[in-house]
């Protein structure tokens, strides 16, 4: 699914007016319509109560205005308030003059910001993607009522004060609303950590827009569901054999850490792989055969960290990272590593896949030369601390959007910054946020399993770089999801995680 700035959204109602042969206060009332369908799916009008349905001078509040008689309509009980404005779009004036007269309206000064129990449901239809600046004055004030009220707000399209794709002054108001009720496709601004205060649980209804305009349209955002994914992993052919789909090594584990690789070591198999061997430090050895029998397993001369790289010609990716630790050895291996997969592989004209994680993120974070070594379509999966490392802390979550950008163009590898909305940047400027996943998955061991799962996919000869990559963060967050539906969030541990990647890959 494509995510469209506010501009390229106000184009896509034109011209979906233009080739549905519309009149655009009939894209209203589907918008309406679609709002109602929701709405009514959540609240029963008893459960509702008295609604307060705040509306602005634009077509977000012609939004409202249509809200408030569909849902007198359907037996709820309604009121509007109306925020004074020089003029009011025509879609507006339409709305407001079908009002039934029952629906009982106020219009908003700040002698006269209406009454809100707390808990009271209110439905914000002040703004939407039409906001051009940060919000002042009256309309200030009558969020900062409204969010101060504590009550239990439903934002239509969007919380109002807050832009669909770009980032507010800290200090400007925004509607802090529980749901949000977006139109068509998602925006930027429903999946950055900065933003869920005032977003809440988002929903995107359809209705109806046009297909053509969406596709043409040029944007680097991208949301993966799953029609996103469905069908791209390929199928395992009857007379395959081990050897099919690829031979992966993890250098993974350190004394104390051993985990790390065990967890990364299980989501390999489980993802697919012909074959693994492990490279783990001494320590590790009997954990890791008794814990993981179906991988092989080398073993370090040292005791407690890796300080050799094993010759690479059996295998078709190499993972680097879990649990690895940060002694200079280590780097040393990570050096050698980088240097070696530079090489083109005979099989692909290639270089060497790489998955580098956690611990060798952190060692290319103080050794930022080595970044000039870093094989063309390696995969790195940063969490946000460990991305800050490799560049610079970011003002916003808008400029770390920015950053991974430029940082997977200049370095032509692939980011996996992971997150509640895992994103995927990709040499060639596209952002693909992840849609599955649960905030169980905040548990450690969880990037491990990512970790060598992505490696199996990669190792995949049929899958190119970014589906092999965009698919293992969809199916890492599903397997998440079956298992908090057993496990529960909280007592979900990262081997459930692993447990579940065979039925996430089956449902693709
Ligand atoms: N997407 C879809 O498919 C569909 C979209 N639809 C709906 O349309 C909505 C977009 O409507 P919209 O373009 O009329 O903009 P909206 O946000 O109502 O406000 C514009 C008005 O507010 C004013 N204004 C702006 N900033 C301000 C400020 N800080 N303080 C004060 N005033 C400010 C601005 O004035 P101006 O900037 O011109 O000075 C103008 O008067 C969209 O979110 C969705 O709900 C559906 O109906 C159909 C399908
Ligand atoms: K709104």
């Amino acid at each position: 699914m494509k995510i469209l700035t506010a501009a390229q959204t106000r184009q896509l109602d034109q011209a979906t007016i233009r080739e549905q042969h519309l009149l655009s206060v009939e894209l209203m009332e589907r918008a309406a319509a679609a709002f109602i369908q929701w709405f009514s799916s959540y609240f029963t009008p008893a459960e509702a109560g008295e609604t307060l349905i705040i509306c602005g001078p634009g077509n977000n509040g012609g939004d409202g205005l249509a809200i408030a008689r569909l849902l007198l309509q359907r037996g709820y009980a309604v009121r509007v308030s109306l925020l004074p404005a020089e003029k009011q779009s025509s879609d507006w004036q339409h709305n407001r003059k079908h009002l039934p007269a029952a629906v009982p309206v106020a219009n908003l000064s700040p002698q006269h910001l209406p009454a809100i129990a707390e808990g009271a449901l209110v439905i914000d239809a002040l703004f939407g993607t039409g906001l051009s600046r940060p919000l002042d004055g009256l309309a200030a004030a009558v969020v900062q009522h409204l969010n101060d009220a504590g009550a239990h707000v439903v934002a239509v399209d969007i919380p109002s004060g807050l832009f669909a794709d770009a980032p507010q002054p800290d200090d400007s108001p925004v509607v802090r609303a529980q749901h949000t009720v977006g139109f068509g496709l998602p925006k930027l601004a429903f999946l950055l950590p900065q933003n869920a205060e005032f977003v809440g649980e988002w929903h995107v209804e359809n209705i109806g827009l046009s297909t053509g305009f969406i596709a043409e349209a040029a944007t680097p955002w991208h949301y993966t569901d799953a029609a996103a994914v469905a069908g791209q992993l390929p199928p395992r052919p009857k007379f395959s054999h081990k050897g099919t789909f690829g031979h992966t090594l993890l250098l993974a584990g350190s004394r104390g850490k051993m985990g790390a690789a065990v967890l990364s070591a299980g989501a390999c198999l489980r993802g697919g792989v012909g074959l693994l061997t492990a490279h783990i430090p001494g320590c590790g050895y009997d954990i890791f055969q008794i814990s993981q029998p179906e991988a092989m397993c080398l073993t370090d001369k040292q005791a407690d960290f890796i300080s050799e790289l094993p010759d690479l010609k059996p295998y078709q990716a190499v993972g680097i990272g879990p649990g690895l630790g940060q002694e200079a050895a280590s780097l040393a291996v990570l050096r050698k590593l980088l240097q070696a997969a530079a090489q083109p592989l005979e099989k692909t004209g290639q270089p060497l896949p790489l998955v580098i994680d956690a611990d060798a993120l952190n060692l290319l974070g103080s050794h930022r030369a080595l970044l000039k070594q870093l094989p063309e379509n390696a995969v790195l999966t940063p969490h946000p601390k460990e991305f800050e490392r490799l560049t610079e802390p970011a003002r916003d979550d808008y400029h770390r959007l920015e950053l991974l950008r430029d940082f997977a163009q200049q370095h032509k590898c692939l980011m996996v910054l992971k997150g509640a909305y895992t994103c995927l940047a990709t040499p060639t400027g596209e952002l693909h946020f992840n849609s599955t996943g649960n905030a169980g998955m905040a548990t450690g061991g969880s990037g491990d399993v990512l970790t060598g799962l992505l490696l199996a996919l990669r190792a995949h000869a049929q899958l190119p770089p970014v589906e092999a990559v965009r698919l293992g963060v969809y199916a890492h967050g599903r397997a998440g999801d079956m298992a908090a539906a057993l496990t529960g969030q909280a007592g979900l541990v990262a081997g459930d995680i692993v447990r579940h990647i065979g039925p996430a890959l089956a449902e693709l």
